[in-house]
């Protein structure tokens, strides 16, 4: 039995992916870009193993046996990632035809719009490259088969995918831009409003934008190349204002086409919008950009703060937003908050504002679910037989 266990981490678009010309190959009509969220908080762990008594490819996620040879998008990875195993010749570790057994699992919510479907295919793609021996660039190319926005996590740090021009989609690749290494103060809070199921899936959701909004060929024609260029610029200058304004107009573009699509699709809700608000009233309040929201398809926010001002935007958020559960370590999860996570502690940038003309909006008891602290990260990882998730005597998971 061959075995092989990686980790993959989610990525959260500042610049949209929303649309494709070509839905089989996952090809995009506009270029995207995103940054990498550290793996010590939210990751995908896949094990892939190998063996000659496999009878099928079989595949767990979260516990639960799910479809592997009747999920066109799983199998088009396997299948692209085999053809180029078969290009290397003579020193395939194990013959092509034995069967996979597959075991994942997330340390987030699944298919809550919080990006599961990047991490677990960028995920899938990597371990089962490293099973079979691949290194290659085109992995990328290969995990957006299985969910367009996976190809950009396959790189730490910030990353850009570009929509290419060519039909097989060859071109259609996830760069890097800078590494994690470029700017580690950049951190987020993903402030969780609701982790169940959404309604409308994002290849969904695009495939009906793409039919129906005008406002659609506009923004991939006029609007992103634009703002893909003056972010990056801003990334590389470390500009924070400038990369948290296109960001959160990016987000608002967004969902504007989601609205402008017929029927619409409603992501975000009554607490998006008030995140939004106050977001908004802070950035005022300082007199600075110094939080930037973005929203992918469901509505919970992640929101950009540099590490020196995370205090004070929690703060902030605890004021805006009060919670029973404020002060425990279930309600902040991830990146411990250096002695000022609590609402009582220490006075804050926040608690002058509070003191001095300006006033956060207040909002009901208890709206926010929990909050994760992360930053920027590293790509996926390859793992030691230890972590495996999968039982090498029986081929089941454990
Ligand atoms: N670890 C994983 N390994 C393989 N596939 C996964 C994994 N995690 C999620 N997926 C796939 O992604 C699907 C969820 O994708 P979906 O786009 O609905 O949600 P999401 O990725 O959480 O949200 P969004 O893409 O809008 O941020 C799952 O049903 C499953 O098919
Ligand atoms: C709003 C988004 O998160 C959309 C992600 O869409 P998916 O990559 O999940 O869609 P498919 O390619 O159909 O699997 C924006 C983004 O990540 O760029």
């Amino acid at each position: 039995m061959f075995i092989e266990t990686c980790i993959a981490p989610v990525n959260i678009a500042l610049i949209k992916y929303w649309g494709k010309r070509d839905e089989e190959l996952i090809l995009p009509i506009n270029d995207s870009l995103s940054m990498t969220l550290s793996t010590d908080e939210m990751c995908a762990k896949t094990t892939a193993s190998a063996c000659s008594t496999y009878k099928e490819h079989r595949m767990w996620l979260n516990g639960e046996e799910v479809p592997f040879e009747d999920n066109p998008r799983a199998m088009r990875c396997l299948k692209a990632l085999q053809r180029l195993a078969l290009a290397k010749g003579e020193s395939l570790k194990f013959p092509l035809e034995w069967k996979l057994h597959i075991v994942s699992r997330n340390n987030f919510p699944t298919a809550a719009g919080l990006a599961s479907s990047a991490a677990g295919y960028a995920c899938l793609v990597y371990t089962l490259a490293t099973l079979y021996g691949i290194q290659d660039e085109e992995l990328t190319a290969i995990a957006r088969q299985g969910s367009g926005s996976a190809c950009r996590s396959l790189h730490g740090g910030f990353v850009r995918w570009h929509k290419g021009e060519a039909s097989d989609g060859s071109d259609s690749i996830a760069l890097p831009v800078v590494t994690s290494a470029h700017w580690p103060n950049m951190h987020v809070l993903i402030l969780v409003v609701n982790d169940s199921r959404k309604k409308t899936s994002s290849t969904k959701g695009m495939q009906r934008a793409v039919e129906t909004s005008d406002l659609i060929k506009y923004r991939a024609k006029q609007c992103v190349p634009q703002r893909i260029q003056a972010i990056t610029e801003a990334i590389k200058q470390r500009d924070f204002e400038t990369f948290a304004n296109i960001t959160m107009q990016d987000s608002n573009q967004f969902h504007a086409i989601a609205l402008d699509t017929f029927p619409p699709c409603v992501y975000m809700n009554d607490v998006s919008h008030a995140i939004v608000s106050f977001v908004h009233a802070y950035n005022a309040a300082v007199g600075l950009t110094r939080v930037a929201y973005t929203f992918d398809a469901g509505p919970n926010a992640c929101l950009y703060v540099l590490k020196e001002h995370v205090p004070s935007v929690l703060q902030a958020i605890h004021t805006s937003f009060p919670n029973d559960a404020a002060g425990s370590v279930e309600y902040v999860k991830g990146i411990p908050i250096d002695g000022t996570a609590s609402p009582s502690s220490t006075p804050t940038t926040a608690d002058a504002i509070l003191n001095g003309n300006f006033t956060l909006p207040t909002n009901e008891r208890n709206l926010l679910k929990y909050i994760i602290h992360t930053k920027v990260g590293l790509g996926p990882q390859r793992l030691t037989k230890t972590d495996s998730l999968l039982n090498p005597s029986t081929g089941l998971p454990y």
